[in-house]
């Protein structure tokens, strides 16, 4: 056994960080933004469909046994000041995870609502296998950004992120609001359904998901 086996708390904590590397930023964008975002996803609620991923045979179909969850349609200059953002700090974001920086760093965001009933199953964000010929580059790291209206009014909703090792461990992270997680993008992971009393779509789980990717050469 390895010290941090030995450890009591802490020992556990590290060991989980070792298996599942996190990293957790409170306040990432401030209330302002947290605000104007949820203003402008409530009033934009026609330009939600459903969301569509990525299989090994199609580069994007509808699988509502593998994801249910809203994408936003068309741009928004809030989800671009938020690329900004994240373009900026990518180098500590990264290393926050202990990876390194991306040169000619790749960005992709999108916004996401959970209403009631949604969830998104157990995946890897990275396309791996027969599902890379999609794509133009690769994903490395994941960012999930959450924000719903105050108090919470839906219940469930984890991001569940797990250990390569599979049974070895998960960690269940409830949606923070204006919370940035930031994660690998080989973790396995997952949304636990949500539950979303009356299924109000301001009450619903909001979040931009943003990867940073590397061009393949
Ligand atoms: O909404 C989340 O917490 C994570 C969503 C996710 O896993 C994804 O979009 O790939
Ligand atoms: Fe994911």
């Amino acid at each position: 056994m390895n010290r941090v086996e030995h450890d009591a708390d802490g020992g556990v904590k590290e060991k989980a960080q070792t298996r599942m590397p996190h990293a957790a930023i409170d306040h990432f964008m401030g209330e302002t933004y947290a605000s104007q975002l949820l203003a402008e996803a409530c009033a934009r609620e026609a330009d939600f469909a459903r969301t569509e991923v990525t299989s090994d045979e199609e580069p994007r179909a509808l699988d509502l046994d593998a994801r249910r969850s809203w994408t936003l349609r068309g741009g928004s200059a809030l989800l671009n000041r938020f690329e900004a953002q994240v373009r900026s700090q990518a180098d500590g974001l990264l290393a926050a995870v202990g990876m390194a920086p991306i040169a000619d760093l790749v960005l992709e965001c999108g916004l996401f609502a959970h209403r009631h009933g949604d969830y998104f199953r157990r995946h890897i964000d990275l396309f791996a296998a027969e599902r890379r010929r999609h794509a133009t580059h690769d994903r490395i790291a994941t960012l999930v950004y959450h924000l719903h209206i105050q108090p919470k009014r839906f219940g469930g909703g984890e991001l569940v992120l797990y250990s390569l090792a599979g049974a070895a461990g998960a960690l269940r992270l409830p949606p923070e609001h204006d919370r940035l997680v930031v994660f690998p993008a080989y973790l396995p992971h997952e949304v636990e359904p949500v539950s979303v009393p009356g299924d109000a779509f301001a009450h619903a789980r909001f979040s931009i998901n943003c990867w940073l990717g590397r061009p393949r050469g």
